[in-house]
């Protein structure tokens, strides 16, 4: 019997609605299984805790989660809470960072049953590796004076370790898939990081000679995504500019709310983060209509890095197949509830 550890922080808003439904289906998928079983622990780690504690997790939080084979999330963020660097900074990126989990991949393919916004999405099918540990997202930085003469001033940082890293990582997956990489740049205007980021990208290509590769600055691949997504197997992105395009590639499945994400961690001292690409969904919080696919899907990207790619594939399978089947939630044009999509998961998870 495998016994997997999961740290659970179902978070702010939606996070909590779909979190609880995802950790159903896991359930079902380890009796189904049977050989393999998951105790949740659940850590009440959010906003509301925030306004209590005046932090986002105790002290002593990462010291809690480390010994789990893996942190399940939800969602982070409340606004009429708490300010969103704040709730961000204080546990998910906490997190990422602490965690050393140094690249965020995030899938983003055509689902059979899912009206995509595209006029003929021609049965897209990429990946985004997202370099998760620095970049754009630094603390390097300030504001000085006050007023008219206020200054804020945010050092981008990147590092040859780091970049390398993520680039190695998306042309090792390119191996596993169609042989070919494209990378995000803007080194016609960010004339520092982003030509370093194209030289390390051409360093690293040489070391794989099998894959083809691409470099198309970020307001051109952005347009891309819409009008040729087809053309793109995986891409590498820096960490904001990978944040941004894997909401494009979310919209163009069809809804934000069925994307999955993974943080992975590389080195092996801390657990991964599994996570879906939407966050709390202020707008739509306790109407019982939060769509539980991404977070769903995102279980099965646990799966997968379990090393249970059975298991994960039928688990999509039956994302699928419910999702052609037409029970959907209104995000994705159907009437049915956060529950009732859970429930058709884990009946289609039984027929498998
Ligand atoms: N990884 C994270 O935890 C994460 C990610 C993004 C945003 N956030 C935080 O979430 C809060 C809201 O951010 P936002 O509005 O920019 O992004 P969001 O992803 O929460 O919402 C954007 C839009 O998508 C919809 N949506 C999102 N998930 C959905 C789902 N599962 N089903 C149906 N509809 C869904 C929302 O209703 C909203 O209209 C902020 O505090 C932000 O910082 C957290
Ligand atoms: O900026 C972030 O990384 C938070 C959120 O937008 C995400 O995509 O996970
Ligand atoms: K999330
Ligand atoms: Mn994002």
């Amino acid at each position: 019997m495998k016994d997997f550890n999961i740290a659970v922080i179902p978070g702010d808003g939606i996070g909590k609605e779909v979190v609880s439904e995802a950790v159903r289906v896991l359930e079902t998928a380890a009796d189904l299984h049977g050989g393999l079983s998951f105790q949740f622990t659940e850590y009440p780690w959010n906003c509301d805790y925030y306004l209590e504690h005046g932090v986002m997790m105790p002290e002593d939080g990462l010291e809690q989660l480390q010994p789990h084979d893996a942190v399940f999330l939800g969602a982070v963020g409340d606004p009429n809470k708490v300010p969103d660097h704040i709730s961000l900074w204080g546990l998910l990126i906490n997190i990422r960072r602490s965690f050393e989990q140094v690249v965020n991949i995030r899938p983003a393919k055509h689902i059979k049953g899912v009206r995509s916004p595209l006029h003929d999405p021609k049965g897209f099918d990429f990946i985004v590796v997202r370099e998760n540990s620095e970049g754009e997202y630094s603390e390097s930085g300030g504001r000085i004076h006050q007023g008219d003469d206020e200054i804020a001033i945010q050092n981008a940082v990147f590092t040859k370790k780091g970049t390398r890293r993520a680039m190695d990582y998306a042309f090792k997956l390119a191996e596993s898939r169609r042989h070919h990489v494209t990378s995000a740049t803007k080194s016609n205007g960010i004339v520092h990081s982003m030509p370093f980021w194209d030289e390390v990208f051409k360093e690293t290509a040489i070391d794989f000679p099998d894959i083809k590769t691409r470099k198309v600055h970020i307001d051109a691949l952005s347009a891309f995504l819409v009008s040729q997504p087809e053309t793109f197997d995986v891409i590498v992105a820096s960490n904001l500019f990978g944040d941004i395009l894997t909401d494009v590639g979310a919209a163009i499945m069809g809804s934000i709310g069925i994307a999955p994400s993974a943080n992975i961690n590389l080195n092996g001292k801390y657990p991964s983060m599994f996570e879906p690409v939407h966050g709390s969904a202020p707008d739509i919080v306790g109407k019982g209509i939060a769509n539980p696919i991404g977070q769903i899907w995102t279980a099965k990207m646990m799966l997968d890095h379990f090393g249970e790619n059975e298991l994960g594939n039928h688990l999509l399978s039956s994302i699928e197949n419910v999702l052609d089947s037409g029970i959907k939630t209104p995000d994705l044009g159907g009437k049915a509830t956060t529950e009732e999509v859970t429930n058709a998961v884990i009946n289609e998870l039984k027929k498998l």
